[in-house]
């Protein structure tokens, strides 16, 4: 027997690996879970390395455990990437290791990548039932579908509310039953392409075998989606694997539909946050071990083996939910694109409004841009036109303007969309007396009404109390909601428009996944008249009979202090102005504001996002701001907001020495703009380089110095690399 030594990442918030001792250990076991002693307890970690001398002398490590030998091991190239996410991102490999896997294959019990979901075909046995039978029955129909559709998997035969029975009961008379994947790409039901989406194809499909990354910059409505079906069907058809990327959760129920429909003999694996701990730990695997064609999901997915990959698609790349904001603070965009150049293949990130970084990158050769200037169905883009509001009356914040385009729809039988934009427009409660408005007690924020459940809530930290009565301070009984959210405008609408359906479609009406799906299929069946919704309404979505869009309170955006506050807002309004007129009928979106003249809505009024971004990369490069510097942040939070500055100033003496070696600023701490959240206070302190290899190598030392820096107890920290907001 011969003793190896092995070193485990193990979930814990320090910087290091732990070595042990093994016996029989063969290359095979890098990359398996294990069970080892820590403490006076036991941990499950991540063989991540089989080194031949260890950090301590060997008589004084201890051994594992057990090495889980059941579950497949890792591979190299997936225990690459975590390790560069660990140090691109500054966070102990253990963690990474633990976020990156599913649950269940963490805690190394064995998990089976079983058919769950197989894909069944008419038997002969079927094929008779159907000549004979002659009365229509729920299980005919079923065959009928088989015998004219061909095999399909057994989740897309599920009926709207879920489960099949007629399938179990066809399964069981043998009348149906699994058969193997024929045909793994079946173009069924594919619109032929339009010129430019074909050539998009062409110019993309090229690269096969190669990295190479490209901006697909396409106007709303161009049919982005179409190119990535095409691609991915070259893609299974070269017996590879694709990995689909979608911004949110919100947005993959559509996808699903389309690919699944696309492809009715692929297996299709789809994973997000909001799927069962089995059901992820099974996608996983499957991927994994290469018998699943198409990986579709939101950033967790990125973390997916893919032994055959050879596309990666990301769709609606300049999306913020790319980012991560808790945790290891990873964007799964930038991964994706080191994973592709790791695995030498195409990726395609698809925008109708790119990143001011991707679109950097297109403009400096990095990234190869091909664009979709025409819509694909609709002849034109959406009337744009601001509406200024500084000299009409608004009724409840909606302009005049505004009702009588909702009427117009109303009589057309069409739809519109009014959308607000939630920034500082959620309703709060104040008294008009002194002045007194809802705060949370446990962060700096104020606590919006819900008139449903009759609460006031705090959408950072949840905490929720009653409505008063009366106002707390001074007794005045007229205390009043102050600014329009949803629900108050819902009603507004309804009293204008009382025969019309005003359906309100925001995180409140849609808190899970059904409910989600269920509001979008009334919007696409036609049985609402008039939307009224947030973020949720603006992307992706495609409703023929939307026409109109009118947007409430876009300004609150414009002079904010967050310098990406503006490129955020002109993605948003160009996302859901693309909304309007996708289908045959025309469309039309306004936009209230009280600066008509400012350059953001001008180019919004032309649909120039090119000049737009210009424009904006100009001003960071005078600013020196991200594509032209490389930031991050170290944030530390406390109960009370000096024991977090003075731990800042102590990280900022620890960092001056270097900082003048790597060329890289460290600021100043300051408190955050929201210094309580949930009765922690926070202050950060920004770091800027002049680019990420540099940044890079000063965050790996000064790391090393900030993990030695002794925290006072009750002080939290993480460093954020490339941070949303600064
Ligand atoms: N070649 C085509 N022929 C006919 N219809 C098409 C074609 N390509 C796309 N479509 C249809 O056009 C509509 C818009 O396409 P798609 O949703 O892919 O656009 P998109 O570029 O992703 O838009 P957005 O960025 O606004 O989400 C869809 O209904 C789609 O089915
Ligand atoms: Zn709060």
């Amino acid at each position: 027997m011969s003793t190896a030594i092995v070193r485990v990442a193990l979930p814990i918030p320090l910087p290091q690996s732990f070595d042990y001792t093994a016996e029989n250990v063969s290359a095979g076991d890098l990359g398996r879970c294990v069970r080892v002693p820590f403490g006076r307890g036991e941990k499950t970690g991540l063989i991540v390395a089989l080194p031949d001398c260890a950090d301590l002398p060997v008589d004084r490590l201890k051994p594992v455990i057990a090495i889980q030998r059941e579950a497949p091991a890792l591979p190299a190239d997936w225990l690459a990437m975590v390790e560069f996410t660990a140090r691109y991102y500054q966070h102990p490999l253990g963690e990474v290791v633990a976020m990156a896997l599913p649950p269940r294959l963490r805690k190394a019990d064995a998990v089976a990548g079983a058919e769950a979901d197989p894909l069944l075909d008419l038997t002969d046995a079927g094929r008779d039932a159907l000549a004979a039978s002659k009365r229509e029955s729920r299980a005919l129909a079923l065959l009928r579908r088989l015998a004219e559709g061909g095999p399909c998997r057994r989740s897309l035969l599920r009926n709207e509310d879920g489960a099949n029975p007629a399938v179990a009961d066809a399964l069981k008379r043998g009348w149906i039953a699994p058969c193997m994947a024929a045909e793994p790409a079946a173009m069924a039901g594919a619109p032929t392409l339009t010129d430019e989406q074909q050539a998009a194809v062409e110019i993309i499909g090229a690269e096969a075998g190669k990295f190479q990354p490209f901006l697909l910059a396409g106007v709303t409505g161009s049919g982005k989606t179409e190119v990535y079906l095409r691609l991915v069907a070259q893609a299974i058809a070269r017996g590879e694997q694709a990995l689909m990327l979608v911004p949110e959760i919100a947005l993959t129920p559509q996808l699903e539909t389309r690919v699944a429909n696309r492809f009715p003999a692929a297996r299709v694996v789809s994973l997000h946050s909001a799927l069962g701990e089995a059901a992820r730990s099974q996608g996983f695997v499957q991927a994994m071990e290469g018998r699943a064609e198409i990986v579709l999901g939101t950033r967790l997915s990125v973390f997916t083996p893919l032994p055959r990959l050879g596309l990666i698609v990301v769709d609606e790349e300049h999306d913020a939910s790319y980012k991560q904001h808790e945790g290891v603070r990873y964007n799964a965009r930038d991964l994706a694109i080191w994973r592709a150049r790791q695995r030498g293949v195409p990726i395609v990130l698809g925008s109708a409004t790119p990143s001011l970084e991707s679109w950097h990158a297109a403009d400096t050769g990095r990234y190869r841009r091909v664009e979709l200037a025409n819509r694909a169905v609709a002849i034109t883009l959406p009337r744009v036109r601001p509406v200024d509001v500084r000299r009409e009356k608004l009724q409840h914040g909606v302009s005049e303007h505004l009702l009588r385009a909702i009427e117009a729809r109303l009589q057309r039988g069409e739809q519109s969309l009014v959308f607000l934009n939630r920034r500082g427009y959620a309703p709060v409660l104040s008294c008009p007396s002194c002045g007194w408005v809802s705060r949370c007690p446990h962060c700096t924020a104020n606590m919006v009404l819900h008139l449903a459940d009759k609460r006031l809530r705090c959408h950072h930290c949840s905490f929720d109390a009653g409505i008063p009565l009366a106002c707390p301070d001074c007794g005045d009984q007229d205390i009043q909601p102050f600014g329009r959210g949803t629900q108050r405008l819902e009603e507004t609408l309804g009293e204008r428009f009382p025969d019309a359906r005003v359906l309100r479609v925001d995180r409140d009406a849609a808190r899970t996944r059904s409910q989600w799906e269920a509001l979008l299929d009334k919007i696409g069946k036609g049985e609402a008249d008039i939307l009224v919704g947030t973020q949720m309404m603006a992307k992706g979505h495609d409703f023929p009979r939307l026409t109109f869009v009118g947007v409430l309170n876009a300004d609150s955006s414009l002079f904010a202090a967050d310098f990406r506050a503006p490129e955020r807002l002109f993605q948003q309004l160009m996302q859901v102005g693309g909304r309007a007129g996708r289908g045959e009928l025309p469309g039309e979106v306004m936009v209230q504001t009280q600066y008509p003249d400012h350059p953001l809505y001008k180019c919004l009024e032309k649909h120039d996002f090119a000049r737009y971004a210009a424009l904006q990369l100009e001003e960071r490069k005078q600013a020196r701001f991200p594509p032209y510097a490389a930031n991050a942040l170290l944030c530390a939070n406390a109960p009370e907001v000096a024991t977090s500055i003075a731990w800042l100033k102590d990280a900022r003496a620890a960092a001056m020495p270097l900082a003048q070696a790597y060329g890289v600023q460290v600021f100043d701490p300051v408190p955050m703009r929201m210094v309580r959240l949930a009765r922690r206070e926070r202050a950060q302190l920004l770091v800027e380089a002049p680019a990420r290899p540099a940044l890079q190598a000063f965050l790996t030392e000064w790391s090393r110095h900030l993990w030695a820096l002794k925290p006072p107890r009750e002080l939290r920290w993480h460093l954020d690399v490339d941070p949303a907001e600064v």
